[in-house]
């Protein structure tokens, strides 16, 4: 739902709080308020809410409010009227829209933020230095990636000179119940954006990929994609329950066995060069839009 009054903010239809359009002048005070709301916002905004955050504590707004509209009637979130309502808001601002929208996003937020209110950026390709120009106020940039919607998600992070302790526990309210909190410095994002950013759909290539094979060998479809994505599945469990890859690769690996057989034709094939590439490829993009 879209609201006619800049004062007013909408809760979706699975929402059950928040004010109806028309009563008082104030809503409730949301922690988090999210400008852009495509894909990562939808997986972050699963996660809080299947994490037990209250979902009327939640506002977004999108380019035209179709994805936000479709989030509120999915999760119950409110919907803002534009960026600069959800700063009016939300404790938390988290811009998330597409690196070529960032910088006109950015100019319009840089004269709404409230004084100390955090800025967290997802955009790729967005430098901090860039944003702090801009902004002159707290800002994090962070990488994460799409399995924040169930609260398996890494998202790592990088902070801005006039961040203090308290935005950093915002920023922990924020990912740190729905994935693994990585600090580290913005020099370092767009790697982090090549291997874990892209990580989940770098794996999930090489799943279909391998059930390709089997497929081209002769097994049925379904059956192969059950059992690759079960083997995908289950090595996530086993490094969730402690392992290291070297230690599930050698847990599987008989001497001279099968397993043995396929790593080796794997690393003569140069799988390292293989994936050098991909990480290049991703490498290039994102230096070529870097601002
Ligand atoms: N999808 C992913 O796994 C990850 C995405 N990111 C970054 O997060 C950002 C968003 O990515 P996605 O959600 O995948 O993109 P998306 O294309 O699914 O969503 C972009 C959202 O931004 C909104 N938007 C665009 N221009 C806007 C404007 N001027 N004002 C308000 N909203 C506007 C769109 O309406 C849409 O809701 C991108 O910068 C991306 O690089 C970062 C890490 C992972
Ligand atoms: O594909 C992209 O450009 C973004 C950055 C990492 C994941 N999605």
């Amino acid at each position: 739902m879209r609201l006619d009054r800049g004062d007013e903010l909408s809760a979706g239809a699975a929402g059950a709080a928040g004010p109806a359009p028309g009563a008082g002048s104030e809503a409730p005070r949301c922690a988090f308020g999210f400008v852009g709301c495509g894909r990562i916002v939808t997986a972050t905004v699963r996660g809080l809410v299947a994490s037990g955050h209250p979902a009327e504590g939640i506002v977004a707004t999108s380019r035209t409010n179709a994805g936000a509209s479709a989030l509120a009637e999915e999760q119950g979130i409110r919907v803002a009227g534009g960026a600069a309502e959800v700063v009016r808001f939300a404790d938390t601002v988290v811009l998330a829209v597409d690196p070529a929208e960032a910088p006109g996003v950015v100019a319009e937020l840089a004269g709404t933020l409230r004084e100390g209110q955090l800025l967290v950026s997802f955009v790729a390709s967005y430098r901090l230095a860039t944003l702090e120009k801009a902004l002159h106020g707290p800002v994090v940039r962070a990488v994460p990636n799409v399995a924040l919607a169930v609260r398996e998600g890494v998202a790592a992070v990088a902070a801005g000179q006039r961040v203090e302790r308290a935005h950093w526990r915002q920023v922990h309210a924020l990912l740190g119940g729905i994935g693994h909190v990585v600090v580290t410095d913005d020099a370092s994002m767009e790697l982090v954006s090549a291997v874990a950013g892209a990580g989940p759909a770098l794996f999930s290539a090489f799943g279909e990929a391998l059930a390709g094979e089997a497929v081209a060998r002769g097994l049925d479809e379904t059956t192969a994609k059950v059992l690759v994505a079960q083997s995908l599945r289950g090595t996530g469990v086993l490094l969730g329950a402690g392992m290291s890859l070297p230690e599930i690769a050698g847990m599987v690996a008989s001497p001279g066995g099968m397993t043995r057989a396929a790593l080796d034709a794997l690393a003569a094939r140069d799988i390292s060069g293989t994936l050098g590439a991909s990480v290049d490829a991703a490498l290039d993009v994102s230096h070529r839009r870097l601002v």
